[in-house]
């Protein structure tokens, strides 16, 4: 089929690269001039597993193609699929100027039946309102339809949830397009979900906060496990050994960030608000997360009071492993935290450097590698448990820092190993080891030698 993507973000490109590697012949549409060049020079905006070379051969093969102008993407294509940026406005509901833009274009270039498929997260209405906004805009008298089908791909591993999805959500009670884009996906061997299209919107947001309300909720159990006793980590098996709960999503951490779950949280909330709804639940779950991105440093200071003048090792920047996306990073809240309380860090980052120095500047010192930016600190915070920090040498870690602290944002380290190796180590809701532990262990050591 020929299909066209505007945005060619996550979610554009990666749907893109995907629909391309199907066989359909899909033109990619975006206004970043530089991306676009880029992209046509075999230079990935963005760092997913797999994409670059799904992007390199089907641009090779002629399946896909990069351009700036929507005009010549709406004419190559019978599908139009909508996957720009919905970023979130000062008062929490979702800026959508650059969906509108788009409709626009849209309106005045279509000259037969196109089908409009919106795959960004849009509140619920949206669709009806872009479909109004086409009718009146129209330049020429054509049939056309507007379907929602979001999109539930995870960062880090984006290309492999677009071609094994749980599900494929098609918003529209037309059956042309629902006949047509059935027929689309039909490749991807999920199950189909018809719905109405303020369901589909619906959908994605009630998925999104659900999953936030999951990672609060089990951060908020942590928080218990360290003030009353017990371990999250076994808790979390206990209670996601039963199906209903299910084990995923328990991880107890440093607080959920990235480009989506911060921002549809919010927007829910703004449209339960719009319609007269107080949503309890989730409200609670933003504020609770962000408590959560403060728990590190808080940590830390109970160990280091004054932290003027102390150097600090931050290893993992992006807010999740195998990604190089910043956005409402934890590691943004835990940085600003140590600044503020005149402290210098040492960071390192696998993938997202280029994109931390575009946050941070020059206010902290950027590593080549993991044991550089250990070296001569009070402390190391583990945020980012990329698979490179779940593995360190800890004896090398111990000889690297003046104090032994660990503070592990991410349940990285069994307990046992790191009271063996001495350090005076605090996770997330699970027993953590003091000075008092270590000096323990290091008498039993030397009675038993
Ligand atoms: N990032 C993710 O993992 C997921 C994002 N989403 C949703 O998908 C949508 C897109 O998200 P991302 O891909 O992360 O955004 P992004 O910010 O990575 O990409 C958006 C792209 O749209 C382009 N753009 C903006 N205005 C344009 C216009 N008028 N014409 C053509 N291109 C234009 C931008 O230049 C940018 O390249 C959002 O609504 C987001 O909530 C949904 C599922 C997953
Ligand atoms: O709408 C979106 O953009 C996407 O948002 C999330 O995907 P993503 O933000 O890429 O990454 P997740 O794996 O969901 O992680 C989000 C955050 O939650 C944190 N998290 C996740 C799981 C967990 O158990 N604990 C936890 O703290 C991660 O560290 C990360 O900061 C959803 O998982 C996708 O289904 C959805 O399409």
């Amino acid at each position: 089929m020929k299909l066209s993507v505007v945005g060619t973000g996550y979610v554009g490109l990666v749907s893109g690269a995907c629909f391309a590697e199907l066989g359909n012949q899909v033109t990619c549409v975006d206004i970043d001039e530089e991306k676009v060049e880029g992209l046509r020079n075999g230079v990935m905006p963005i760092y997913e597993p797999g994409l670059e070379e799904i992007v390199e051969e089907n641009y090779e093969n002629g399946n896909l193609e990069f351009t700036t102008s929507l005009e010549e993407g709406v004419k190559n294509s019978d599908i139009i699929f909508i996957a720009v940026g919905t970023p979130a406005k000062e008062d929490g509901g979702a800026d959508l100027s650059a969906v509108k833009t788009v409709a626009k274009t849209i309106a005045e270039t279509m000259k037969e039946y196109k089908i409009v498929v919106d795959k960004s997260t849009v509140p619920v209405g949206t669709g009806d309102w872009v479909e109004e906004f086409i009718a009146e805009h129209q330049k020429n008298d054509c049939d056309f339809d507007v379907v929602s089908c979001p999109e539930f791909l995870r960062e880090g591993s984006a290309v492999s949830d677009t071609m094994n999805p749980d599900r494929i959500v098609i918003g529209t009670e037309d059956q042309k397009p629902a006949e047509i884009l059935d027929e689309l996906h039909q490749d991807f061997n999920a199950p189909i979900l018809h719905t109405d299209r303020h369901s589909a919107e619906i959908i994605k947001y009630a998925a999104n906060a659900f999953l936030a309300t999951k990672i609060s909720f089990i951060n908020e159990i942590a928080n218990i496990c360290e003030r009353a006793g017990g371990n999250v980590v076994e808790v979390a098996k206990g209670i996601g050994s039963d199906h209903r709960i299910s084990d995923k999503f328990l991880r107890a951490g440093v607080g959920f960030g990235g480009a989506c779950f911060p921002k549809d949280t919010k927007a829910i909330v703004k449209t339960a608000n719009e319609n007269d709804y107080d949503f309890k639940i989730v409200d609670s779950v933003v504020e609770v997360n962000e408590q959560q991105k403060e728990t590190m440093v808080n940590k830390l200071k109970n160990l280091l009071p004054n932290l003027t003048n102390k150097t600090i090792s931050v290893l993992g920047l992006s807010f999740k492993p195998n990604t190089d996306d910043m956005r409402e990073a934890p590691s943004r809240t835990v940085i600003k935290q140590l600044l503020e309380a005149g402290a210098k860090v040492k960071a390192y980052d696998p993938i997202a450097m280029d994109e931390a120095k575009e946050v941070f500047g020059d206010q902290i010192e950027y590593c080549e590698g993991t044991y550089e930016a250990i070296k001569d600190t009070e402390a190391v915070l583990l945020v980012t448990e990329w698979d490179q920090f779940q593995d360190l040498d800890l004896t090398r870690v111990k000889r690297l820092l003046n104090k032994p602290i660990f503070i592990d944002g991410r349940n990285c380290y069994d307990l046992h190993e790191m009271e063996q190796e001495g350090f005076i180590y605090h996770s997330v809701g699970r027993p953590s080891i003091s000075a008092h532990d270590v000096a323990a262990t290091k008498e039993v050591a030397a009675v038993n030698e």
